[in-house]
């Protein structure tokens, strides 16, 4: 669903993608955990076409991401969800998921609003995913800040995208609600099959709600492994910053890892 090949980002002397290869299978739950400024959200800005790579290959839902041609067809398929939700708070609850066919409708109706039954019958079945079909007619600003994270996935899901990019959903809601929001994500990957990549800072839930995890670290990926292949030493790797990754010089640990305890990395 998602080939990426020696993919490259700088922002000025700031490489912040370092030759990033990753394959993600269609229905995979796949989370990229790594520290602050270790470009998760920019590889995954890359993957929507919010931001153009500077060298390498990117093919998400069939469509070549590094071909700005193509975004307006890539976003269709490629849903995000943010850290803050990003819902229009005066709006209720089931305009807000409309918004998530915008892309489907035709102009004039984008333009004018006007949404078919079917339209309105896909949100409502989306608002049921998240529980919150009985807020429908609230307005936005009403609910709490896990609610709105819950109207962000179901106006992507609105979308019925290919692939949803969840860049840190749950950064800024507490334990209980985080794991409701991520038992929706993870639903939506099971039951639609729906491939989900979602940036992660919580180590527990990336174990509990991942398929498979990738470390990023410094730009290039550390470790690419199952949940219970994670271990003390690669976390140690994933969060020691640049410079080890840089003496390193290893592209991916796996675990057991032994190649790189053998180099003294581990
Ligand atoms: N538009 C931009 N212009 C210049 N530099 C940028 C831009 N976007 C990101 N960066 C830089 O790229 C690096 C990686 O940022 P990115 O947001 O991808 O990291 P991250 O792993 O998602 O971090 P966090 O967990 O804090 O969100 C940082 O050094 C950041 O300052």
């Amino acid at each position: 669903m998602i080939r990426i090949r020696s993919l490259t980002k700088h922002y000025g002397s700031n490489a912040v993608l370092r030759g990033i290869d990753l394959d993600v299978a269609a229905g995979e739950f796949l989370v990229v955990l790594g520290p602050s400024g270790a470009g998760k959200s920019t590889l995954l800005r890359c993957i929507n076409g919010l931001v153009t790579p500077g060298s390498g290959e990117l093919v998400a839902a069939g469509f070549d991401a590094t071909d700005m041609r193509n975004v307006r067809k890539l976003r269709r398929n490629v849903a995000m969800i943010f850290q803050h939700h990003n819902v229009v708070p005066r709006l209720s609850v089931l305009k807000n998921v409309l918004t998530g066919r915008l892309g489907q409708v035709s102009a004039l109706a984008s333009i004018l609003q006007l949404f078919s039954r079917q339209d309105v019958e896909l949100a409502m079945d989306c608002l049921r995913r998240v529980e919150l079909e009985h807020k429908a007619h609230e307005r936005t600003d009403s609910l709490s800040g896990g609610q709105r994270q819950r109207v962000g996935i179901a106006r992507a899901l609105a979308q019925r995208p290919q692939v949803i990019l969840a860049d840190e959903p749950v950064a800024s809601l507490d334990p209980k609600t985080s794991r409701l929001v991520l038992q929706y994500l993870r639903a939506a990957c099971r039951e639609l099959g729906i491939t989900v990549v979602c940036n992660l800072h919580q180590v527990d839930y990336a174990r509990e709600f991942g398929d498979r995890i990738v470390g990023l670290s410094g730009g290039k990926l550390v470790f690419d492994g199952r949940g219970d292949e994670l271990r003390e030493s690669h976390l140690n790797l994933i969060y020691s910053g640049l410079e080890q990754v840089q003496a390193a010089e290893q592209p991916l640990a796996r675990t057991p890892a032994p190649e790189l305890a053998a180099q003294g990395v581990l």
